[in-house]
């Protein structure tokens, strides 16, 4: 990585800082924010939204460049957060379910699953 690039990556925004700011601008005027004005439309809309980001983000990891795979994740994670606003989740309610699973294989866990 160059020194240029490096420099660049010291601008971050944390998935804690987003959904912070996803939660103050859904409060905003929606003709003043993007958040605010999707968030208006309901939670099919904004699911809808989440559904598209998760396809363009598979369609480019399979076949599009390192720079559209970081692009269509910022895209995602952007909408996901949106998703857990309008259905007031908190990222700590997430990052506490991810907690209970720390420690345990995933495998574990799908064999430990009641077969139907
Ligand atoms: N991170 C994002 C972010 N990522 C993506 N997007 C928007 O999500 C949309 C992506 O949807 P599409 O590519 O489908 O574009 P589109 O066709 O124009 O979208 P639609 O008309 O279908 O809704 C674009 O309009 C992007 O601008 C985002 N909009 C906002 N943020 C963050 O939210 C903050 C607040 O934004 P506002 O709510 O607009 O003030 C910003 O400062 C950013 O930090």
């Amino acid at each position: 990585m160059s020194g240029e690039e490096m420099a660049d990556m010291t601008a971050r925004v944390s998935l804690e800082d987003l959904t912070d700011i996803v939660a103050e601008r859904g409060r905003a005027d929606p003709s003043q924010s993007y958040t605010a004005k999707l968030l208006a439309k309901g939670v099919g809309e904004v699911a809808k939204k989440l559904g598209e980001e998760g396809v363009e983000l598979a369609l480019a990891a399979v076949s599009g460049p390192r720079e559209r795979v970081i692009a269509e994740t910022a895209d995602l994670l952007y909408h996901l957060a949106v998703l857990l606003a309008a259905r007031e989740v908190s990222l700590a309610e997430v990052e506490v379910e991810l907690a209970k699973r720390t420690g345990r294989s995933g495998l574990a866990e799908k064999a430990s699953r009641v077969k139907e």
